[in-house]
């Protein structure tokens, strides 16, 4: 038996704050007991870790990644390798990551060739979620399989006509199937046929910059396109998570829908929360690097989306990490911004950045763990093995000093991209320590895991619902 325990931290989970020590053994939680207890002294262990002056907090839980995901005429930058040592580097100890079911093949071969980009390489745990292209009678049975083996979220694009989009018959048919199977449809919410025409308009007028991204994809026609997704799951009876929240107005019919008693569920990514329209009016080509959908949005709606994450209206914080490089990839759309592929990297960052959404204020260190670890887990059937620290749990544990200040820098990141969606932010708090199923990954700020220690989590289904 491996054991290691864990001294003289503050245990944050989202539900408690205590000094306590926390013995694991064979990679879970053994026991808990408040440090200097003579339960706490009981504990024995090979390996001793030092907590004292730090946080001690579960492992982050990332449930909206991208890894080499082909999107956009190119591939996602960052492998399943490159992106989870990133994501353990950032204190994230789990990702669901989105299959794609390519138009033509099956759920299954889709889900089977995104078991073999992963399989063998991941420094940290994973799981996936299903991106449905097409919706038919195969497809439809397809889902109850996936559902029963563990993959049990399927994703639906209102945007993208074209490539992933489905209309309104096909969401509704997925949806009632979803009614049926327990599973839980994820949503991204843009009109992208309006936006599509908006496009075609604003080219024509020579209007080619990457700010003109963020003006076609209008807040209302996310907006609507939410309020849309919200309906048609009211009529099938099933749940919805509506991903990548970005306007005011698209939290608003969420609030709505969640005060008439609807499962209606919200996430929203740091980009939205610490990036605004002004990054993509940065002068010439600049803004490119941070061209994604939905789009970031002027400073004004931030407001709305930590109120939202403050008052339950949003639950999860994930990054959406869809990690393209400036040079060579963001670069395919100078002279026409519909072609700059879409996304952001920022596996790495989200702990920290929301960890400073602590210290400016905006959300308590409970809710910080809420939104990044228990929520996501219970969301996505991974708790309490997941987003908690608690005996019995998996000990994906992470040693944060909430005082050491940091300068966020492509120069030093680990995520394989040529930039930093955050460049020159300065950071109070950063990830010492990472622990995953026990064993050290991240070591006092060394990298000590290894590619393929990281394993397949089949998931059950949504924990928010009875
Ligand atoms: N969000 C984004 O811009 N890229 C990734 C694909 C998606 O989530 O829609
Ligand atoms: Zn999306
Ligand atoms: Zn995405």
């Amino acid at each position: 038996m491996s054991r290691t325990v864990i001294r003289g931290g503050l245990v944050i989970t989202a539900a408690d704050e205590i000094h306590a020590d926390v013995l694991i053994e064979d990679g879970r939680i053994a026991a808990l007991a408040a440090s200097g207890t003579p339960a706490a002294e009981a504990f024995t262990a090979e390996r001793t870790l030092d907590a004292t002056g730090k946080y001690v907090i579960p492992g982050g839980v990332d449930a909206h990644t991208h890894m080499e995901m082909p999107f956009g005429g190119t591939r996602a930058s960052d492998t399943f390798e490159t992106g989870t040592r990133a994501a353990a580097w950032g204190g994230t100890t789990t990702i669901v990551d989105f299959a794609v079911q390519s138009v033509g093949s099956s759920l299954r071969e889709g889900l089977d060739a995104w078991h073999a980009k992963a399989e063998g390489t991941c420094a940290i745990d994973y799981g996936f979620h299903m991106i449905v292209s097409e919706v038919n009678q195969e497809t439809l049975k397809e889902m109850d399989l996936l559902v029963e083996e563990g993959v049990t979220s399927f994703k639906q694009f209102m945007a993208y006509p074209g490539v992933f989009y489905s209309d309104d018959g096909q969401i509704l048919r997925a949806m009632q199937r979803a009614a049926g199977n327990g599973g839980l449809i994820m949503m991204h919410a843009e009109n992208g046929i309006a936006i599509d025409v908006l496009i075609e308009q604003a080219l024509e007028r020579g209007e080619t910059a990457p700010r003109h991204h963020g003006e076609v994809r209008k807040a209302l026609l996310e907006a609507e396109a939410t309020h849309r997704a919200i309906r048609l799951a009211q009529v099938a009876g099933a749940p919805l998570y509506v991903v990548h929240v970005s306007a005011q107005e698209a939290v608003a019919e969420l609030t709505r829908a969640r005060d008439e008693g609807l499962p209606v569920f919200g996430e929203t990514c740091p980009q939205y929360l610490f990036l605004s329209a002004d990054n993509l009016a940065e002068p010439g080509f600049e803004g490119a690097r941070y061209v994604c959908s939905t789009p970031l949005r002027p400073k004004e709606h931030q407001a709305a989306l930590w109120k939202g994450l403050r008052t339950d209206d949003l639950q999860v914080v994930s990054t959406d990490h869809c990690p393209f490089c400036f040079t060579g990839q963001k670069e395919l759309g100078r002279g026409d911004f519909s072609r700059i592929p879409n996304g952001i990297p920022g596996v790495e960052n989200r702990m920290d950045l929301l960890h400073q959404a602590v210290v400016d204020g905006h959300i308590s260190r409970r809710r910080w763990i809420e939104i990044a670890c228990a929520a996501p887990a219970r969301m996505f059937g991974l708790y309490p093995k997941k987003g908690t620290i608690a005996p019995g749990s998996d000990a994906d544990i992470v040693l944060y000093d909430p005082h050491a200040e940091q300068v966020v820098s492509a120069e030093t990141h680990h995520m394989n991209v040529d930039y930093s969606a955050y460049e020159g932010r300065r950071l109070t708090g950063r990830v010492e320590t990472v622990l995953s199923r026990g064993e050290l990954v991240i070591t006092e700020r060394e990298y000590t895991g290894r590619a393929g220690h990281g394993v397949y989590l089949p998931r059950s289904t949504c924990q928010y619902l009875g």
